[in-house]
């Protein structure tokens, strides 16, 4: 008999099983299983080495796991096609110098064979969402670090995906812009209804982000503790619920 609709569990919109990695002799990750929900926000939060960016290397197919399963939207990796669906925001924004911001943006759109006057549209588009819509015509080098960032952002977001996959991308800006970017981030996730998987060592940024933290710990990475962080938003650092969760993750780490 069918399950009433009603208790349908969704799809995960990724859901790793016992994923494992090996480079030569070390072995990167073990044992790896985790479901993440649409819209949810994931960071992935541990100390160096302990194999954050190889399983978003694993979650975007740049990199194959050598074992275990992994599944896009209830589809196995092997058999997805779509993954454009995917995007990837790394630590620093590889902004091409020598195009203008507005052709970066629409960098991502010329693998997907778009018409030029509609790969200039949505990169408009991206630019108003980040708030930069006056800097279309400017060259990367005339902006500051934050501005930068927003336009990587943008050039993630214009094509669309379901999913964002982010490495450490605010790591080398100054806190308070930093913080500016976080609450950028969470207003266009919440309009988009993006799932997101962010990467970070920085226990303070995994608090003001995410709906759950994922504590990872090294040789081999595996996950340690998956702490569910139920905290009104916006979430400010020195607010006492938000401080004592981030001094429950030091501990944990
Ligand atoms: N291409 C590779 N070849 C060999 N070893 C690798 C490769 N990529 C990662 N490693 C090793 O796998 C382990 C996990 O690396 P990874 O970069 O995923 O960790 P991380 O948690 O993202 O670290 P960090 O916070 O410093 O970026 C490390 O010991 C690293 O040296």
């Amino acid at each position: 008999m069918n399950a009433p609709s009603s208790l349908a569990v969704a799809v995960p919109a990724l859901s790793l099983k016992d994923i494992g990695k090996h480079f030569d002799g070390l072995e990167a990750l073990r044992g790896i299983s985790l479901d993440v929900a649409k819209g949810e926000i994931v960071a992935l939060l541990g100390t160096s080495g302990c194999g954050k960016s190889t399983l978003l290397n694993i979650v975007s197919g740049l990199l194959p796991a050598d074992r275990g399963e992994l599944r896009i939207d209830g589809q196995p990796a092997s058999s997805f096609r779509d993954w454009r669906q995917i995007a990837y925001m790394f630590q620093e924004d590889r902004l091409l110098p020598w195009r203008s911001i507005r052709a970066n943006v629409a960098f991502g759109l010329e693998a997907q064979r778009s018409r030029r006057a509609e790969r200039i549209i949505k990169a408009e588009e991206a630019l108003r969402l980040v708030e930069l819509e006056g800097f279309a015509r400017a060259w990367p080098h005339q902006l500051s670090g934050g501005m930068r960032s927003r336009v990587a952002l943008a050039r993630s977001l214009v094509v669309e995906p379901q999913i964002l996959l982010m490495d450490e991308p605010f790591s080398k800006l100054d806190p308070q812009t930093r913080a500016q970017m976080h609450q950028e981030l969470l207003r266009l996730q919440r309009l988009k209804n993006i799932t997101v998987v962010f990467v970070t060592h920085d226990v303070e940024e995994a608090v003001v982000l995410a709906d759950r933290v994922v504590v990872l710990e090294p040789r081999p990475g595996r996950i340690r503790a998956i702490k569910p962080l139920d905290l009104a938003r916006p979430r400010i650092p020195t607010d006492l619920a938000v401080s004592e969760q981030v001094r429950q993750l030091r501990m944990a780490l």
